[in-house]
């Protein structure tokens, strides 16, 4: 197994405009790009090649475009994704509806897929609180019923609340979490497969959203920027 290559498929899924691209953009290169939306067509990929242990892992994030007009397309993009990440606007009901729909997508279609529910646009609240169209314990106790992690993220900000997950993690100076607490990750059965599992998390010294990885022999979880 030593040296073995091993590729990671995140999907990233959402009604159009919730804002699925800004986010990686800022995963991928810290940055929020202003200007007119311009929505994506069929899909976007992009790759990200990193080391964890003495593996080469690569990180590849299909970004599917929101528009109904191109679901059936999206379903391709989907399959055989490791992590999902299933975006809604916190300030758009009706993008957590099609968020739903998405997630009900996956349960049926990829059941190995780990659901990572993403309520985008936490800015828009920090400006005005009554924005926000989506009620946060609603959403949690939805996640919880289907065992997703949820974040309320910002990629214009590069904040990523994380609910209650631990933010203090101790960081090894080689990058794993060595302190892994109950809550940061929960490695579940359903994390048991030899591959990567994935998740945008937030470090009190880095504030921009981070991702962690359970490493294949499940002892480490390595946080990442990407
Ligand atoms: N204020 C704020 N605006 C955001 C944020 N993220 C995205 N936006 C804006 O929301 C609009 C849509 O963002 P995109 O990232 O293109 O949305 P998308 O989900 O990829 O859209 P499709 O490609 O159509 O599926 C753009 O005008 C972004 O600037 C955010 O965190 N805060």
């Amino acid at each position: 197994m030593s040296g073995q290559r091993v590729d990671v498929k995140v999907v990233m899924l959402g009604k159009e405009y919730v804002g699925k691209t800004s986010l990686v953009e800022r995963y991928v290169h810290d940055r929020f790009l202003v200007g007119p939306y311009q929505n994506t067509i069929g899909a976007a990929f992009v790759a990200k090649v990193m080391s964890v242990g003495d593996r080469t892992v690569t990180l590849g994030i299909w970004d599917t475009a929101g528009s109904e007009r191109y679901e059936a397309m999206s379903r391709i993009y989907y399959r055989g994704a490791k992590a999902a990440i299933v975006c809604y606007d916190l300030t758009d009901s009706s993008s957590f509806e099609r968020a739903k729909f998405w997630v009900k997508e996956l349960r049926n279609q990829e059941e190995g897929c780990q659901i990572y529910l993403c309520g985008t646009k936490s800015d828009l609240l920090e400006e005005d609180r009554r924005r926000r169209r989506v009620d946060f314990h609603d959403v949690q106790d939805y996640a919880d019923n289907i065992k997703a992690q949820l974040f309320e993220t910002s990629s214009k900000t590069g904040q990523s609340v994380v609910g209650d997950l631990r933010t203090d993690a101790n960081l090894g100076t080689d990058g794993y979490v060595r302190d892994h607490r109950e809550g940061l990750w929960n490695a579940g059965p359903e994390h048991q497969s030899p591959s990567l599992a994935v998740s945008p998390v937030s470090h009190p010294s880095r504030p921009r959203p981070l991702f962690t990885f359970l490493t294949p022999d499940h002892r480490h979880f390595l946080v990442t920027a990407l």
